[in-house]
């Protein structure tokens, strides 16, 4: 086991960005696909033993922090969404955490991963954003349920594409993986990643409606190989969002797809994660299934929309010795 004791190898905003070329798909593979299994008992047993077996120690914890942080899709996604709450939300990502903390920590120039919003709120994102890095990120086809028809979700991504957004969140057909129909899933995969053009694609399995393990490791194989540049477990809208055990099926379907092609897919889990120490267990499990490559933004990203605030709570307490009220910690 890595050791998850120590700060992350590339804790820092400072190091220079690295981008890892994308991942250019392969033909459908069906043999493979349909060898794709998942031990449902085993992989809850190891995803039940994560949080207990990890123990940052404290003086690294604020390193593992600031990691998640710049691995952050900073998200909304709510039906009130209005350009004022995009514009705080973009102002939070520029700077996510206060100067003075930043600085008693010894870093700057930190910023989140993405900011994601949807369609109509590009505009508005990208404006903000203007002069950073930051990428702004749209969730797309039909979100969150994907069930409009295929000619209009090509037409939404292609639109979010001339709008400005530089990272596509797509949602796949559930019912293709319901159904077994592994070719239909990889046709729309694909039909998806064209309409990208240069915009990075992460395809949305909304694992918590996949039925199964298997159909989740099926899943994530056959999006791979129609080229998404990452899997990502869910809307945030499902009853089940993001957890442990879909997080170890698809990472090990990424580990398989680079052993097979040489190629890096990355993960993005979302839904759900509020909590600094569940970041600290994800970045965690990341490290020990895939390596520290995969510990950058490039290749990881949350897509949470209030994880900030609790990190910011935990890095003042890691400071000051006390908690601040949540209320102060406002994302947007
Ligand atoms: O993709 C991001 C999710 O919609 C965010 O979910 P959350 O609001 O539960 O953090």
């Amino acid at each position: 086991m890595s050791d998850t004791k120590t700060a992350p190898q590339t804790a820092t905003a400072q190091l220079p960005q690295v981008t890892e070329p994308r991942n250019a798909g392969m033909p459908l593979d069906l043999n493979w696909v349909l060898s794709a299994q998942a031990n449902t008992s085993a992989i809850e047993r190891r995803a039940a033993s994560l949080p207990a077996r990890r123990s940052v120690k404290k003086a690294h914890q604020a390193a593992w922090l600031l990691k998640a942080v710049s691995c952050i899709d900073l998200t909304t996604l709510s039906g009130d969404d209005t350009e004022r709450r995009v514009g705080r939300l973009c102002a939070k990502a520029r700077q996510p955490i206060a100067a003075d903390t930043l600085d008693a920590l010894g870093m700057a120039g930190l910023t989140t991963g993405a900011v994601c919003v949807y369609h109509e709120m590009i505009p508005a994102a990208v404006t903000a954003l203007r002069g950073t890095d930051i990428p702004v990120a749209a969730v797309s086809t039909g979100f969150p349920a994907g069930l409009s028809p295929l000619p209009l979700r090509i037409a939404e991504i292609e639109q979010s594409v001339a709008a400005g957004a530089h990272e596509i969140d797509i949602v796949i057909s559930r019912r293709h993986v319901l159904s077994g129909n592994w070719q239909a899933l990889y046709d729309e995969m694909a039909a998806f990643r064209a309409a990208c053009g240069p915009a990075h694609i992460k395809a949305i399995l909304a694992t918590g409606e996949l039925g199964s393990l298997r159909n989740v490791a099926r899943a994530s194989l056959v999006c791979m190989m129609a080229g998404a540049d990452f899997i990502k477990t869910s809307t945030g809208k499902e009853s089940v969002n993001a957890t442990l055990p879909v997080t170890l099926v698809m990472l090990r379907a990424i580990r398989d797809y680079y052993d097979r092609t040489g190629l890096r897919v990355g993960y993005k889990p979302a839904g759900g994660i509020s909590k600094a120490k569940d970041a600290i267990t994800y970045l965690a499990l990341i490290k020990e299934e895939l390596g520290d490559r995969w510990l950058m933004p490039d290749l990881f990203r949350f897509g949470a929309s209030s994880l900030l605030g609790d990190i910011e709570r935990q890095l003042e307490h890691h400071l000051t010795g006390a908690y601040s009220a949540a209320y102060r910690h406002p994302t947007s």
